[in-house]
């Protein structure tokens, strides 16, 4: 990875770290590689702050990451309310709507992001779009059953338009496998799209079991530059420096 891109990342996560994780909180830890970067600066505040924290993962990745870092490990079953979820973005445009699930962790992330008062998103700045899929190019992630597969793809190309394909491994031979057993297509889209409406759509086909679209579900995302962080409020559009 370009040094730049990685000192984006991790500017952007330990800003977010910094002005969101209090003592005494349960937090969602994303998936991505720019989250680890955020594991760093949790884990060295939990050191010098003796903060008493308690980590929910969005992933097998997540959950690693924590146990690694000798960070307290909590389940939703256990910690269904979250204070703060801190996570990557494969893209967010200017209203702060997100597609995620570059990494095949959407579905877990999705549900443990929904359980946080405070959804945050770290990213650098080549994530930054006015409207999703202007550079974003790898197409909306969507976790189906595995049965399902071609009927839920011959579906989304016949109503959407575009090409739905199915992700394969890069190390394995057939499709990724998610942490939740299924498989993921990658809709490859054109131009703007309505995406509450896609969104639906999606989830009307049977064996469609979440899509990457985190739509006015984050409150704050932070792009890390070289130069520079820029957090972007929801709704009013503000931006600090
Ligand atoms: O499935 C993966 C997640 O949605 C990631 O948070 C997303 O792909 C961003 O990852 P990264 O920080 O590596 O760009």
């Amino acid at each position: 990875m370009e040094e730049g891109i990685k000192v984006g990342k991790k500017a952007a996560a330990i800003r977010a770290v910094d002005d969101h994780v209090k003592d005494n909180q349960v937090i969602g830890i994303g998936s991505g590689s720019t989250i680890i970067y955020a594991i760093d600066r949790i884990v060295e505040r939990v050191k010098k702050e003796n903060l008493k924290l308690i980590c929910v993962p969005t992933s097998f990745q997540a959950e690693q990451a924590i146990l690694e870092n000798g960070l307290s490990l909590g389940q939703l079953s256990m910690y269904p309310k979250l204070d703060v979820a801190i996570d990557g973005a494969d893209e967010v445009d200017a209203s702060l709507n997100c597609i995620k699930g570059g990494g095949g962790c959407l579905t877990q992330e999705k549900i443990v992001d929904y359980c946080a008062r405070d959804f945050i998103v770290v990213a650098d700045e080549r994530k930054d779009s006015e409207f999703l899929g202007e550079k974003w190019k790898r197409g909306l992630p969507i976790e189906v059953i595995p049965m399902s597969y071609k009927p839920v793809q011959l579906k989304i190309q016949n109503t959407l338009g575009g090409t739905a394909n199915l992700r394969m491994a890069a190390k394995k031979a057939g499709p990724v496998v998610t942490d939740n057993s299924n498989f993921i297509i990658d809709w490859i889209f054109d131009g703007e799209q309505d995406w509450q409406k896609v969104d639906t759509f999606l989830h009307s086909i049977p064996g469609v079991l979440e899509t990457g679209l985190f739509l006015q579900t984050a409150k704050m995302v932070y792009f890390g530059t070289v130069e520079v962080i820029i957090g972007q409020i929801i709704g009013g559009g503000k931006r600090k420096t």
